[in-house]
């Protein structure tokens, strides 16, 4: 049995994820908010809008702490940026939707998002990915390695250099397949599910766009970001 040992620069490199990680952490208010009034179909899409409006900015600041993204050529950032927005906006919903809250918020939570105005036919695959991640009972590492991984995929729609993003995402994958050894030694396929959400998370987010527009009501207003990341307006 292969003993796991993570290395020096390994634990400094996960210590910088988690700690940028940490550091975005607006998503707790959404899940306060919706445990604590019903809102109207628009109210709800306002307040998704506005989340992931500030989400994006969050999630530019945790990427500009990944070591090695700021030297990536410019347009190369900016793609890898808008190709991995939404994918991170879901996976950190899932991660929202996947803490443990006070006996019964639980359901109250669930029960808000699926009343909140998103279209029938897209509840049941959005709620088997948020379910298929709590599963997988995710540590805070893995949650912030899986982010980092995510965005750092070499193939993104007009990434030039792709080899120079493989390169920054490959130590990232290397230590998250430790970190899982470590962290759930009783099951050996673990990483291997982890890496199988974001191809499930790919498949959710085919969809995002007719998600939004198709929200119960009339006359859906974005923000400028949201245009530019979400291929809507
Ligand atoms: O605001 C949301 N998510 C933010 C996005 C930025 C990062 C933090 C979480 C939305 C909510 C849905 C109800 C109405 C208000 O918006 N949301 C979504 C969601 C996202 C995209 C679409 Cl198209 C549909 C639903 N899934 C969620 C799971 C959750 F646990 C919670 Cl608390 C909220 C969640």
């Amino acid at each position: 049995k292969e003993k796991v040992e993570i290395t020096k620069e390994q634990k400094a490199l996960t210590k910088v994820i988690v700690e940028a990680y940490n550091r975005h952490q607006i998503p707790q208010d959404v899940a306060k908010k919706l445990l604590q009034d019903q809102y109207s179909v628009e109210e709800n899409f306002l307040l998704l809008t506005e989340m992931a409006t500030s989400q994006v900015q969050v999630i530019v600041e945790f990427t500009k702490s990944i070591p090695g993204f700021l030297s990536l050529d410019h347009e190369d950032q900016i793609a890898l940026l808008k190709g991995s927005a939404v994918e991170a906006m879901f996976l950190r919903s899932a991660q929202v939707f996947s803490k443990k809250m006070p006996n019964g918020h639980n359901g109250i939570l669930e029960e808000r998002i699926r009343k909140s105005g998103i279209s029938e036919e897209f509840i049941t695959p959005m709620f088997n990915f948020y379910k298929s991640i709590i599963g997988l009972h995710m540590s805070l590492e893995e949650q912030a390695l899986l982010t980092a991984i995510t965005i750092l995929t070499p193939d993104r729609p007009y990434v030039k250099d792709h080899q120079a993003v493989e390169k920054l995402q490959e130590p990232m994958l290397d230590v998250l397949r430790k970190v899982c050894v470590l962290q759930h030694p009783q099951e050996p396929q673990y990483f291997a599910r982890l890496l199988g959400r974001l191809t499930e998370l790919r498949t959710l987010t085919h969809y995002h766009a007719e998600m939004l527009t198709s929200w119960r009501m009339n006359d859906h207003k974005f923000t400028p970001l949201l245009c530019e990341i979400w291929d809507v307006q």
